[in-house]
Order: structure tokens, then sequence, then C-alpha cells
């Protein structure tokens, strides 16, 4: 049997639209097992008990690849990343596909190729990279050819995903966003962004308040989330920084310690008895083999 453990991803962080992304310490498996029939699905809604399955999709996908006729297939999914929330569960069904069919058939592709692939099918390379790779990773695109660099986080910043009991999908999240921008935007958004990256590194939590603020996609998408007002005023009563992870509904808040991290947990709890709260921690390792 091959099993695959993926990360949960929370993209975008702020200012990186469909750039940036970081690998949290949440995670979700799927295995892959010989079938005497075509295809047997078990740990998912009956909805994605078929051949649409993302993962299966992404499975094929790699069997495709690599000139490989696609096999009878059990596959057994783990899940803990919760689905349209904002933290990569479509990156995690596609990495895993992909990498339970290159273990398949004998691990012949290379990360770069993954990545590339994963980019095919999600269609943006910010959550994929993280998912395949760990840490933070910003990546470009080039026509198909796609291109990541990957930054440590420092240790000193806290994560923790507040998780809404609704849903947003990333495709109504993504049909609301303007079709243009200014050069005045544009300029606006590079050099927060790069400055990002660098707080990300230095674990600066007063500059990652400053460069994180976003305005291409954050203020038309904080409309979708009716919380978010209250989450950002509990997160910041706290000392702390709140961004739209991904497409939401998830709400990412950054702290310097522990105690304000659990503390913004307790609070929104008090708040928002039905959501989930996680104390996270950046991924290093990215998708595995296990
Ligand atoms: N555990 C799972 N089993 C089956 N399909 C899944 C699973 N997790 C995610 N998916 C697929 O990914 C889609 C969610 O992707 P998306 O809307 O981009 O949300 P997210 O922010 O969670 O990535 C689901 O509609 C489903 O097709
Ligand atoms: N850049 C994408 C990221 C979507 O992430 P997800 O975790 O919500 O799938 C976007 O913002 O649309």
């Amino acid at each position: 049997m091959i099993k695959i453990k993926v990360p949960a991803t929370s993209a975008n962080l702020g200012v990186g639209f469909d750039c940036m992304g970081l690998a949290v310490s949440l995670y979700s498996t799927a295995s892959f097992e010989k079938n005497d029939q075509p295809l047997s699905i078990i740990g998912c809604e009956p909805e994605y008990q078929n051949s649409d399955n993302l993962i299966y999709q992404a499975f094929v996908k790699g069997c495709q690849f690599l000139k490989q006729d696609v096999p009878n297939v059990k596959i057994t999914i783990d899940n803990h990343i919760p689905i349209s929330r904002g933290l990569g569960s479509s990156a995690f069904c596609i990495v895993a596909g992909l990498m339970g069919a290159n273990a398949w058939f004998g691990n012949t592709l290379t990360k770069e190729q993954l990545l590339d692939l994963a980019t095919q099918i999600e269609g943006h390379p910010d959550n994929v990279s993280p998912a395949i790779y760990g840490q933070l990773g910003v990546s470009f695109m080039n026509d198909a050819d796609v291109q990541t660099v990957h930054f440590e986080v420092d240790p000193k910043l806290h994560f923790v995903a507040l998780i809404p009991n609704y849903h947003v999908s990333t495709e109504k999240a993504r049909s609301i966003l303007p079709t243009e921008m200014s050069y005045q935007t544009a300029i606006y958004q590079i050099g927060h962004a790069v400055a990002l990256s660098k707080a990300f590194e230095l674990g600066d939590l007063a500059l990652v308040k400053t460069a994180i603020v976003d305005k291409m996609h954050e203020p038309f998408r904080s409309q979708l989330i009716p919380d978010y007002p209250s989450a950002k005023e509990i997160t910041e009563a706290n000392h702390g920084v709140l961004y739209i992870s991904g497409s939401g509904s998830t709400l990412m808040a950054i702290t310097k310690d522990d105690d304000a991290a659990d503390k913004i947990i307790t609070d929104v709890k008090k708040s928002f008895p039905n959501w989930e709260a996680h104390h996270l921690t950046v991924d290093t390792k990215g998708a595995r083999v296990i």
C-alpha cells in the first residue's frame, strides 16, 4: 500500500494573491492499493466516491503523464483538512493523487514536474507549491513553467486557523473579484508582497502587520465572511494580525507568542462556539510518502 501525507496550506497571505502560500501542521492522508474493480473510494462523502473525485482525477493525470495504464485502485482518505474553508483541501487531493501515481510507478517524477502538473489541475500554484515543498512558497508562472522559491518562516510567528462553521467556495470567491486593477494598486501590491516575504523570514510581526494589508481580493472577499469584522477585532485586541486564508472562510491569525495565540482561540470560541480553531506551526517538509 502507498500512503501519502499532505499538509494543509494557507494561500495568498494577504497581498500574495495566487502567488504566496504557507504549509501548516494540519494533515490529511490518502492511501492507494490494488483493487479487484476499477475504483473504490472510502473516507469521504458519498458525493465524492466516484471517478470525479479530485484525488482520483489527479491519480489518472499522473498515470497518463507517466504513459501508464490507469490501474484498478482502492483509495482510502483520512481527511483532517476542512473542505472549502481556504485551507487547501483541493491542493491536498491533487498532490496526493499525483504522488500516489508517481509512487505506484517507481517515483520517477521530480518535485518540479509534480508542481507543474499540480498547477495545471489547480489553475494557480500558491497552494500546491507549499503542499509539495512545505514552508512559505512564492511562485510565479511563465506560460506552463512554474517556478517557486521558498522562505523559512521564523518560528517566533504563531498561526491560528479560525475556521467558521460555513464554507466559501473558491469558485464563487474568484468570481466576485474585479477583472482589472490600476498601476497604482499593482505597485502597492508588489512592494508589500516582497516586504511581507522578508517579514516572515525575520519573524517581524510589526512589518507583517503593515505589509500584509491587501487591496486586490480581501476587500471584496471579506463581504462573503460575515464574521470577518468580529474575528479581526478579537485578533487585534490580542496584538495579532488577521488575513483571509486562501479564498476563505478560514481567517488566519498571526501572533508573536503562544499565550496570545491561545487567548485568540479562547476569545473566538466564546463568540463562535461552533467554529474550529487550531494553533498551527509551519510545516517544513511538504507532502511525503509515509
Ligand atoms: N477529502 C476530500 N474528498 C473528496 N474531495 C475533496 C476532498 N477535499 C477536497 N475535495 C475536493 O476539493 C473541493 C474543494 O476545493 P476548494 O473549493 O478549492 O476548497 P479548499 O479551500 O478547501 O481548497 C471539493 O469540492 C472537492 O471536489
Ligand atoms: N489563490 C487562490 C487560493 C485558493 O485557496 P483555497 O485554499 O481556498 O483553495 C484564491 O484565493 O482563489
